[in-house]
């Protein structure tokens, strides 16, 4: 498990993360989501123990991550701008890692040659941007982490080699239980792995929700009723958004859903339906509950 616990990080005065605390469990993946400049490279920086925070705790397996060179045997951060030695072949950077993490795995440096189908030889220098990306996930997956540290990993791929590269990522977060923490400023590339998503901003952790109990927990639901409804309706549930198209409500409730739809059947609706809830449209309202536009936050 991952643990960061009252973090404070300063840049001269300027607070970048401003009492951050959250929990990642181990085989989970988690989003970490926010706008340029909000703390997202700076928090996972400390979390891979690159940075040191002023004041509060980050522990992985409840041991402090600085300079602990055992648990980044086990530690790959992928930055978001990638770092290679230059002039290094792919070849000689595996080399560096077989060096640096125990585990690292020959074999699957080999199959995933043929996957990825780049060669080995080349410079990592005169690969395109992309590719030099694949060479960072390439090296990362061999070096059989069991924490995977990833800041705006996605940027610059293609959607194939994303999809594939996602697919290895979820096939060690399921059979090794490898942790992984995904930095972006876009719900909608990494909602697909995540299991949970914490949303920054300004230095601060706004939300933090787990993915399954989130959207099992707010309905979209439009009712409409033969005559205007009572007042009751509206205070004896959750409804943290309301629209009145013509005699049908639109509304967004939180709560139980077999509970949602009692307390909804009481008011002897003429149309009820649960209607689809994409995951964007799950966080601009909860973001309004917190009393901030999704759209200043996220792209
Ligand atoms: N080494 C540094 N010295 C001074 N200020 C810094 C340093 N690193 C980051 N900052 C400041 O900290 C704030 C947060 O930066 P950070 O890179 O963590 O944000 P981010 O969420 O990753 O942004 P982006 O999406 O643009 O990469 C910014 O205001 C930035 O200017």
């Amino acid at each position: 498990m991952i643990q960061v616990q009252n973090v404070v990080k300063k840049f001269d005065k300027d607070f970048v993360l401003n009492d951050v605390s959250l929990k990642i469990q181990k085989g989970s993946i988690y989003g970490l989501l926010g706008s340029n400049g909000a703390g997202k490279t700076t928090l996972l920086k400390t979390i891979a123990g690159i940075i040191k925070q002023n004041e509060g705790a980050v522990e992985i397996e409840r041991k402090p991550v600085f300079e602990n060179v055992a648990l980044k045997e086990r530690l790959v951060f992928i930055p978001d701008s990638l770092f290679f030695f230059s002039h290094y072949t792919v070849k000689q950077m595996a080399n560096f890692y077989m060096d640096i993490y125990p585990k690292w795995n020959q074999k699957r440096f080999e199959q995933m040659q043929q996957l990825l189908d780049l060669d080995p030889n080349r410079k990592i220098q005169r690969f395109s941007k992309g590719m030099q990306r694949q060479v960072a996930f390439w090296l990362a997956l061999c070096a059989m982490p069991d924490y995977l540290i990833l800041d705006e990993p996605f940027d610059g791929l293609d959607p194939v080699i994303r999809r594939k590269i996602k697919s290895w990522i979820i096939q060690d977060v399921a059979e090794r239980e490898m942790t992984v923490i995904v930095s972006s400023h876009n719900l909608n590339e990494v909602e697909d792995i995540c299991d949970a998503i914490g949303i920054i901003h300004r230095g601060k952790l706004l939300l933090e929700k787990d993915l399954d109990e989130l959207k099992s927990d707010i309905h979209k639901v439009q009712i409409a009723f033969k005559e205007e409804v009572d007042q009751t309706f509206f205070e004896e549930l959750d409804i943290l958004h309301q629209e009145k198209r013509g005699s049908v409500y639109i509304c967004i409730i939180r709560g139980d859903v077999q509970q949602v739809e009692e307390t909804i059947e009481q008011f002897n609706p003429v149309v009820f339906d649960i209607l689809p809830l994409t995951l964007e449209e799950i966080f601009i309202y909860e973001m309004e509950g917190v009393g901030y536009a999704i759209e200043n936050i996220l792209l």
